[in-house]
């Protein structure tokens, strides 16, 4: 394996019907790379023909070599940003399709259960002719598709680099989309795992996982940095079965990283193979894209060093176990430096028997004094005695759960462990804190952008104050995921962009400073020393700031806001954060031309009705509202909610609704917002869910906040009213493009009313229009003609960030270095700093 790299080409094979175009598709959405179906270009060089048509007429050979011909157009014509390109399932049946798949990397096979695909290719075209796959647009090779799959399987699995196992009978596209997204970003190494203090993982002890219940699952995860998943425990050891087990705890998971851990008989496990099964196995955990894998130690040092050369992008836990006896300071020295992998493992793990109570802080001790710098160490005692080095254990410490049978004699819970290092005032110095965004691909480019020039900055301050912290970008979508980050004993806060952070309001309503309460959305959260996690809005917060610092005075009440670029597309809550912003000075009112389209916008409470006495699932996921209820966190694009949407447009569930009764039960009482970001039910939530889950016909009804008009926003119907308007103090600009059109249209505004401009944007708008026909036009350029003063959009960040920092670490930001630090990103864009950032940076002075 050619190791961690942006690819520029992943290739996706699999089975018909195993939904090869389907998620491909999806995944280059969210992960911002370009498309190509492989049948369809094979229709397309074919001058329309189907690839059926093209057997049919031409043969099978012929097919197969204009199919691989196709493969080799596309991989040439990939773009340097990266394609995803879904082959037909046939693509592994000649040797030349082999060779072709062979010299590439990474191959991702997805892997869905055979029946699961038997029933697809049924579904998608019942009755037809026996032998047909029952999809009569797709070439047939005339045999059955449960004959195809043992016959071809051995051919995937030697060209894939990465298989994506899919749980039998996966029902549900939205979640299957969204571990698929988060298995290629992890596999290709986008985002690395970071190991911090405090940071646990909870050993599984389960003999399976596609039966027991996802909530039990997703309990275990909670608070868990990383879940040790033990195959040596499995019931079975097929590798058929194990990937079908991964797959149940990953759908249950929300993104909690696995470990895969085969613990041999003479390390405490009951693995008790040869050691070519060992890393068989092991190289199966490679394959499914666990996070971590542990390997241990004593297995012949020649596999162990092929082994970790093909890593790829997993980190590796080197282990050693004596379960006799406490080694002496110079074996354990010798023992962490072996586990250390000669540097190229992430953590080194020794586990003793100890005898003593000082051998507890021997282990720790030997540990940080033996590994190399950038690996960690997992320096334990067993048994009863050892639970003192439990506590000690900083990093990746392990521990078990109240609902498991422990993993190892001594284990202790996360919360027992946590207890006592607060008693001890042991709590470790390092603290996460994530930047929580969309995927690449989504909320545009520019979200991810501000994503990662946010935790750059974030990273470079806390090293200039001399802080242990990280800082991350993690993409998240749903509620839930967010949720996952936010309740890590290492998490010290968050910064959100883009609309999550008005999903999360309602769950962390109770704990919202006074702005963001009225913006409606958090964009920076902060966990105190109790634990609790608190919303604050920066954004608005410094627009209000720099406002007032502006001579704009607080109670300039009866005047207006208007707003520019259309940030409603992409993420309405910037317009609450102006609004918020400017109503904290007074300002009530904003005004915005072109009102977006939002799903029923103006809808304040929906029914729906779903039946499911025909089968099927409902589609959808909820979580517990603090508000009361249960809040629609997404819904799929199968299963009866997706059905009723189709049918019933004018009615459709969306994402945000508050499910308040099903079936006439409902909330009663109005149970206050949970302590910090937890997710559990309560006890209201428990008797709707009781009903979803129950009931074959469900009436459900649910409560909507008007998306995209907040209190306080007028939209203008058309440009040229703004030419007339007497009363606009500040013009914000929320989005990195404001047409020419309007740029016209306000620039006489300009010059009449000398408003203050401000940019809400990153990258900056006259940067991001360089080379095109907008920087001459640029809305700032006219306002700086007009005499207006100005904020540009680096300035803004400065500001957030700083405050941003100092809300997380309770210190002064380091402002100056900072400002540092934005040149070098302004620089990158090409353009030269504006002149505030180098005052800022004291290098000039303007
Ligand atoms: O290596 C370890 C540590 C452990 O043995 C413990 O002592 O907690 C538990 C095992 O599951 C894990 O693989």
């Amino acid at each position: 394996m050619p190791g961690v790299q942006e690819p520029q080409v992943i290739t996706i094979i699999g089975m018909r019907g195993a939904g090869k175009s389907t998620l491909g598709k999806e995944a280059a959405i969210r992960l911002g790379l370009d498309f190509v179906d492989l049948d369809e270009a094979i229709t397309s060089a074919c001058d329309g023909k189907r690839p059926p048509q093209i057997v049919a007429e031409s043969g099978w050979d012929y097919f197969r070599t204009v199919e691989a011909d196709c493969y080799v157009e596309a991989v040439t014509q990939a773009k340097a940003g990266g394609t995803v390109i879904a082959c037909g399932g046939g693509i592994i049946e000649t040797d030349r399709g082999m060779e072709l798949l062979r010299a590439q990397w990474p191959v991702v096979m997805i892997d869905r259960h055979v029946d699961d695909i038997v029933g697809q290719l049924e579904k998608t075209a019942p009755g037809a002719p026996a032998g047909s796959g029952g999809q009569n647009h797709r070439a047939s090779l005339g045999e059955h598709p449960r004959a195809t799959h043992t016959r071809r399987m051995p051919k995937y699995l030697e060209v894939l680099d990465f298989r994506f196992p899919v749980v039998k009978g996966e029902a549900d596209l939205e979640s299957l989309t969204r571990c698929f997204v988060r298995f290629l970003h992890r596999c290709l190494g986008y985002q690395p795992l970071q190991l911090v203090s405090d940071s646990f993982f909870v050993t599984v002890t389960l003999p399976e996982y596609v039966e027991v219940s996802p909530e039990l699952l997703r309990s275990v995860a909670h608070g868990s940095d990383v879940l040790e998943f033990r195959v040596d425990l499995l019931a079975s050891l097929e590798h058929s079965n194990i990937v079908q087990q991964v797959a149940a705890v990953r759908r249950a998971t929300a993104g909690t990283p696995l470990l895969y851990t085969i613990r041999s008989t003479e390390h405490g496990g009951k693995f008790s193979g040869s050691e070519k099964e060992y890393f068989e196995l092991n190289q199966l955990g490679l394959t499914v894209g666990v996070e971590l894998l542990d390997l241990e130690c004593t297995w012949d040092s020649s596999k162990i060093n092929d082994f970790v050369s093909r890593k790829g992008s997993t980190l590796l836990v080197g282990s050693y176990h004596n379960f006799d006896r406490m080694p002496d300071r110079a074996e354990l020295a010798e023992t962490f430096r072996r586990c250390s992998l000669g540097g190229r493992a992430a953590a080194a793990k020794v586990v003793v028997k100890g005898g003593s109570r000082e051998d507890n802080w021997i282990v720790q001790e030997v540990g940080a004094a033996e590994v190399p710098q950038g690996c960690a160490f997992i320096g334990l005692c067993l048994g009863e005695g050892g639970r003192l080095s439990r506590v000690l254990n900083q990093v990746l410490c392990p521990a078990t759960h109240p609902r498991l049978q422990v993993g190892a004699p001594g284990q202790l819970t996360i919360q027992e462990i946590l207890e006592a290092r607060r008693r001890l005032s042991l709590l470790g110095p390092s603290r996460q804190f994530c930047i929580i965004g969309p995927w690449r691909g989504q909320g545009g480019s520019a979200s991810s952008s501000l994503c990662d020039l946010q935790a750059r900055l974030c990273a470079n301050a806390f090293r200039e104050l001399s802080l242990p912290h990280i800082c991350f970008v993690e993409p998240a979508e749903t509620v839930v995921e967010a949720q996952r980050l936010l309740c890590l004993a290492s998490c010290g806060g968050a910064a959100i962009v883009g609309p999550l952070g008005q999903d999360l309001f309602p769950s962390l309503a109770g704990q919202a400073s006074e702005i963001a309460g009225m913006a409606g959305c958090m964009d920076c959260l902060v966990r105190d020393k109790d634990g609790v996690i608190k919303g604050e809005c920066v954004a608005a917060q410094c627009l209000s700031a720099r406002l007032q610092g502006l001579g704009l005075s607080v109670g300039a009440g009866g005047r207006a806001g208007l707003i520019l670029g259309q940030p409603g597309r992409q993420n309405p809550m910037s317009v609450r954060v102006v609004l918020s912003g400017l109503a904290s000075l007074g300002i009530g009112r904003c005004l915005m031309v072109k009102p977006q389209a939002s799903d029923a916008a103006d809808v304040k409470s929906a029914t729906f009705l779903l039946d499911r006495s025909g089968g099927g699932q409902l589609g959808f996921e909820v979580s517990d509202c603090s508000g009361g209820g249960l809040r629609v966190d997404s819904v799929g694009t199968e299963g009866l909610a997706a059905e009723w949407n189709q049918r019933n447009p004018g009615l459709r569930v969306v994402k945000g609704d508050r499910i308040v009764e099903v079936n006439g039960a409902g909330v009663t009482e109005w149970p206050g917002s949970p302590p910090g970001c937890v997710a559990t039910v309560s006890k209201n939530s428990a008797a709707l869910l009781e009903q979803l889950s129950r009931e074959q016909i469900l009436n459900v009804k649910a409560l909507r906040e008007p998306q995209g008009s907040p209190p306080g926003l007028e939209h203008l119907d058309d440009l040229a009213s703004v030419a007339s308007m007497t009363d606009i103090d500040v013009v914000v600009l929320a989005d990195v493009f404001v047409s020419a059109e309007e740029i016209r249209a306000v620039t006489p505004l300009l010059e009449r009313l000398k408003p203050i401009v401000v940019e809400m944007a990153w990258p900056p708008s006259e940067l991001a229009a360089s080379g095109t026909t907008q920087s001459s036009e640029s809305l700032l350029a006219a306002a700086r003609k007009a005499g207006c003063t100005i904020v540009e959009g680096p300035e803004m960040i400065l500001d957030q960030t700083c405050s941003l920092l100092e809300a997380w670490t309770g210190q002064a930001a380091p402002r100056q270095s900072i400002a540092k630090a934005l040149i070098a990103e302004v620089g990158k864009l090409g353009a030269a700093p504006p002149k505030y950032l180098l005052k800022a940076a004291g290098t000039a002075w303007a």
